[in-house]
């Protein structure tokens, strides 16, 4: 078993990204991102400090701007409009989740989707599925990124996806099918697990459900990919039976220290092809 280490492929990710934003800047164009958070979630202010944090290590610009859990929509909405209009942002996020009094749907559809880095908003998941160049959520990215760093043939190979979120499973899915896999989609309503799940040539986690996949479920050889992020006794945990699972899988993903990592620095990956596009549009005028 080997396992795939996403802090190791996230550093070299990173160095390539550090070299294209030395070539912006030296052509006057410094990459921006704007991070909205909005309460005080401890895992969410987390990532948020995290992106931050990346966006200085690599020279980039970042904005954070914090609002209490008690703002409005609209105050929200006319947030994400200024930086909408800021030329110095290419890229805008509004960490998920929201407070219940704020539309998520609503929030995600305010966003430019020409500065939507996270590619969530409806025009870029519908190019997505169109096979579209298009912003592809962070953590989908990223694990496409980790297989093919890793040389893992995709193609014709079977693909079953456990999850069927907007942000990783489905994204993931069509990923994949673009690079000519065979998907399968499973859920939480799905009969027999296992009978699908033990087909997969590369196993998808993304359920949310801690130590969901289990020894049995797992094709001897396999590549486990596990998405999951669950908090069990106050330990993280994925939604894969790791310790079991190694035995019979060709490569894993740990948790933490796998998916995770890649998130971010595919992150940065969009805010610097945004800047890119910015680029291109500012020679031809
Ligand atoms: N607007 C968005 N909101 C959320 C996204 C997103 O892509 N856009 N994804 C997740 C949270 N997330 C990034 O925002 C994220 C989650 C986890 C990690 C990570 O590196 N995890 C570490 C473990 C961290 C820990 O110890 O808690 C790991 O797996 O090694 C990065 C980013 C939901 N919201």
């Amino acid at each position: 078993m080997e396992l795939l280490n996403g802090k190791e492929i996230s550093g070299q990710k990173r160095e390539e990204l550090s070299a294209e934003i030395k070539m912006l800047k030296e052509d006057g164009i410094t990459p921006g991102l704007a991070v909205i958070l909005v309460g005080d979630h401890p895992a969410s202010r987390s990532y948020v400090l995290s992106k931050q944090r990346t966006c200085k290590e690599l020279g980039m610009h970042s904005i954070l701007t914090e609002l209490p859990d008690t703002i409005s929509e609209d105050e929200l909405l006319s947030a994400i409009e200024t930086f909408n209009r800021d030329h110095d942002v290419d890229g805008i996020l509004v960490q998920l989740p929201l407070p219940s009094h704020i539309s998520e749907r609503k929030v995600i559809e305010a966003i430019a989707p020409h500065k939507d880095v996270d590619g969530f908003h409806p025009l870029n998941a519908g190019k997505l599925a169109t096979g579209e160049p298009t912003f592809v959520p962070c953590t989908p990215l990223g694990i496409l990124e980790m297989l093919k760093t890793k040389d893992i043939s995709i193609r014709g190979k079977q693909v079953v996806v456990v999850g069927r979120s907007n942000i990783v499973g489905k994204p993931v899915g069509q990923l994949l099918l673009s690079e000519d896999a065979t998907v399968t989609y499973c859920h939480s309503k799905t009969e027999n697990l296992a009978a699908h799940t033990k087909q997969a040539d590369i196993l998808i986690a993304a359920a949310g459900r801690a130590k969901l996949v289990s020894k049995e479920m797992v094709k001897e050889g396999a590549i486990v990919i596990d998405v999951g992020m669950n908090k069990v006794d106050g330990k993280l945990c994925g939604d894969v039976d790791f310790e079991a699972v190694k035995e019979v899988a060709g490569m894993i993903t740990p948790v933490p220290g796998g998916v995770g990592p890649m998130t971010i620095t595919m992150l940065m990956n969009n805010t610097v092809l945004s800047a890119k596009r910015r680029k291109a549009f500012k020679g031809a005028v």
